[in-house]
């Protein structure tokens, strides 16, 4: 990158988007999380809940001249109802009743604020879970990989043994949707040149 860019801050406490730009080349210059409620609000639609607290996070971080932030938030909905990240065990167990056997939905929204105000993209992704037994459910909380994820599973861990299928963005549904993430990066003066 060359020495004119603009610094990046990304926005987020997120190991896996940290790993996610790393994967396109792109470092940031600082890594600067958001500390934001993400109740959602009564009665509040996943996607109007993504976008919201999408702009919440970015609005949240202190922001000097010249540097672009970059924040993402990634949902699971089970039709109208939001799945965040489970509070303990017996939220994951519960977020997984839901969507064993079924279909659900991951929106990424990601925002970037920089000298030219902000931008704002929408990934929804669909996901299908294999019908879990009482005994591969056991086995994956276990395992402990739900904590910390929206809807209580991650696709990139073992969780990925009972995916059959899924539409849309795997990046997106890990946390950071790569394609959209290097067009809004380049579209702030931050091309995405030194991918190996
Ligand atoms: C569905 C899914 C979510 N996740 C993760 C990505 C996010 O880290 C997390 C959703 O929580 P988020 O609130 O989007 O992000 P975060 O709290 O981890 O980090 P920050 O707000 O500081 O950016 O779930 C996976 O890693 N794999 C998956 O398959």
């Amino acid at each position: 990158m060359s020495a004119d860019r603009p610094r990046l801050v990304l926005g987020s406490a997120s190991p896996r988007r940290l790993e996610l730009l790393r994967q396109i080349g792109v470092e940031p210059d600082e890594v600067r999380p958001a500390d934001i409620d993400e109740t959602p609000l009564k009665g509040e639609l996943p996607r109007a809940y993504c976008r919201r607290v999408t702009r919440e996070k970015a609005e949240a971080i202190p922001r000097n001249p010249g540097e672009v932030v970059l924040v993402a938030d990634t949902t699971v909905a089970v039709g109208r109802r939001i799945l965040g990240k489970p509070a303990d065990e017996a939220e994951a167990r519960s977020f997984l009743g839901l969507l064993s056997g079924r279909r659900h939905r991951v929106v990424t929204c990601l925002a970037v604020i920089s000298d030219g105000g902000l931008r704002e993209r929408e990934v929804e992704s669909i996901v299908k879970l294999d019908r879990l037994s009482s005994g591969d459910l056991d086995a994956y909380i276990a395992t402990g990989d739900w904590k910390g994820k929206a809807g209580a599973y991650a696709i990139q861990g073992p969780a990925g043994a009972f995916i059959p299928w899924m539409s849309g963005s795997y990046t997106a549904i890990m946390g950071l949707p790569l394609r959209e993430t290097a067009r809004l990066l380049a579209a702030v003066g931050l091309t995405v040149t030194e991918a190996a």
